[in-house]
């Protein structure tokens, strides 16, 4: 069976002028239907390019991309990111953000008040309702991120690009987040790609976790399964031999056979 998103030997070479920048290389990868994936890696070595290679945002120079048999080639609603730093626009209010999202791949397809529905159900599911009508400004970098994931969510994409989507935020926040995250997931069966650079946050939502080799020429250095069950639960994963297991393989991947060295 094809996989549900085949990345296949995705190369993606940067040039400005002369200069030439070989970011990623051959880069090879099957995602099921319904599978959270993490990417880890050193910073710079190409994760965000990845992502965006996938988004459609830029690109590909070598390989293609092929989700549910149509090869990626421009942005699309069947593929929705979400950022570190939400991108609302901050002159409109949490409902309204959502609302252009909807409007935009729903217009046609459901009625006014199906969409009104639509939106309060996605707003519901990051419970966010209650602060339909606040505008960005009015609310913390959490719920921000909360209306950003439910703006993505009510595109019903394919895939789900997080692009570290918790990255700006304080631990507990994350966490709560983190656990939000899970819950849509078993909720929703939601196909997920999110870059991470939190082995644990990697360990705790994923199926899979991708490494990445550093720069320049990264690739896929190993890709590890978390056959930890779910529903998961934190605290008692901070005990469990599996969850330590999975945790130390990435960190050793990380700090031992791929070290970040700063280029001079
Ligand atoms: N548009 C571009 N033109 C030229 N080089 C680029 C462009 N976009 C990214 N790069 C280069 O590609 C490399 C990878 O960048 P990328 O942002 O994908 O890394 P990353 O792994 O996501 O980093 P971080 O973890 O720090 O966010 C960097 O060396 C960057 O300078």
């Amino acid at each position: 069976m094809p996989a549900y998103l085949a990345i296949q030997n995705v190369g993606k070479t940067f040039t400005r002028g002369a200069a030439t920048t070989e970011v990623l290389r051959d880069i090879s990868l099957d995602i099921a239907r319904g599978e959270f994936v993490s990417i880890i890696g050193h910073s710079g070595c190409g994760k965000s390019t990845l992502l965006n290679l996938i988004a459609g945002l830029t690109e590909v120079t070598a390989g293609g991309i092929i989700l549910e048999n149509a090869e990626v080639s421009s942005p699309g609603p069947d593929r929705a990111v979400v950022f570190q730093n939400h991108s609302l626009l901050p002159w409109l209010t949490v409902y309204e953000n959502v609302n252009l999202a909807v409007a935009k791949v729903f217009g046609r397809t459901k009625s006014r008040a199906e969409r009104h529905e639509w939106i309060m159900e996605n707003l519901d599911l990051v419970q966010m309702a209650h602060a339909r009508d606040k505008r960005p400004t009015e609310i913390s970098g959490g719920m921000k991120q909360r209306v950003g994931i439910a703006r993505a969510l009510a595109m019903e994409p394919k895939i789900l690009l997080l692009d570290e989507p918790f990255g700006a935020l304080d631990a507990l926040t994350r966490a709560h987040l983190q656990d939000q995250m899970m819950e849509i997931h078993a909720r929703l069966g939601n196909t997920i790609i999110m870059i991470t650079h939190d082995v644990d946050e990697a360990v705790l939502l994923s199926d899979r976790i991708v490494m990445m080799t550093n720069g320049p020429a990264a690739t896929v250095g190993e890709v590890l399964d978390v056959p930890l069950s779910r529903p998961r639960k934190r605290l008692e994963l901070a005990s469990d031999r599996t969850y330590l297991k999975c945790r130390e393989a990435v960190l050793k991947f990380l700090y031992e056979r791929h070290r970040f060295v700063e280029a001079a």
